[in-house]
């Protein structure tokens, strides 16, 4: 599985936002995009998504194992997003998040698969938490599992690292890169953290 951007342009109020982007991300790759605010991250991930806003005017082209997403509707994409902060329900519980982004499979095979997941990232004793119990480093591990849960062709990260303090950034890191070569999937990481990028991983830095 390999995602590929050809000749991305996207526009707004009549000026480009970024000089046209080709790249190509294979699978268990982690590619990371940089750039001064407001050049147009998140809106690029938007377009990947499938979630560009109308105000946008896009050109150019998504491909998914060389399949292309524009004509697909965001539900077909299975295209996994992970934000600055954790997307969970606050009325039900960490298990009860985890199962609801299941993607498929009875209640028994869905719990059990989540007690799995919970037990490999050591959260085994959060299942019955609300995520207001939960630190900010479990609540952004859990986050991840919900966005896993859904299996993902593809992993959007945008800044998922930059709440977290020193410590819980470069853990959570660590789970995010291994995750995503275990999983053999591509992802494209927003950052504005050089840390991140080190030479582990290759960089695209969009100007505006
Ligand atoms: N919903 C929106 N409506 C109108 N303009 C928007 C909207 N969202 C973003 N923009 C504009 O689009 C441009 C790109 O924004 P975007 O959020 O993609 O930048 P970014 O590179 O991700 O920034 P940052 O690093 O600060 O998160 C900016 O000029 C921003 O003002």
């Amino acid at each position: 599985m390999n995602l590929e951007l050809k000749q991305v342009v996207i526009g707004l109020d009549n000026r480009k936002l970024f000089e046209p982007v080709c790249l190509t991300v294979s699978a268990g790759e982690v590619f990371s995009l940089m750039g001064p605010s407001g050049c147009g991250k998140s809106t690029l991930l938007s377009f990947v998504a499938g979630t560009l806003g109308e105000q946008f005017d896009a050109s150019g082209d998504v491909l998914l194992n060389n399949q292309s997403l524009r004509a697909e509707p965001v539900e077909n994409r299975r295209v996994g997003i992970l934000f600055q902060d954790p997307l969970l329900f606050p009325h039900m519980t960490v298990v009860e998040n985890l199962m609801f982004a299941a993607s498929a499979g009875s209640l028994a095979e869905k719990r059990q698969q989540t007690l799995t997941s919970l037990a490999d990232i050591g959260l085994e004793h959060c299942a019955d938490f609300y995520p207001r119990q939960l630190s900010g480093g479990q609540a952004a591990r859990v986050s991840l599992m919900r966005t896993l849960a859904a299996k993902p062709r593809a992993l959007l990260l945008d800044e998922p690292f930059s709440k977290l303090d020193r410590e819980t950034r470069e853990h959570f890191r660590t789970l995010v890169f291994t995750t995503v070569a275990r999983r053999n999937i591509p992802a494209i990481l927003v950052t504005h953290d050089e840390d991140d990028v080190a030479d582990r991983n290759r960089v695209l830095r969009l100007n505006n």
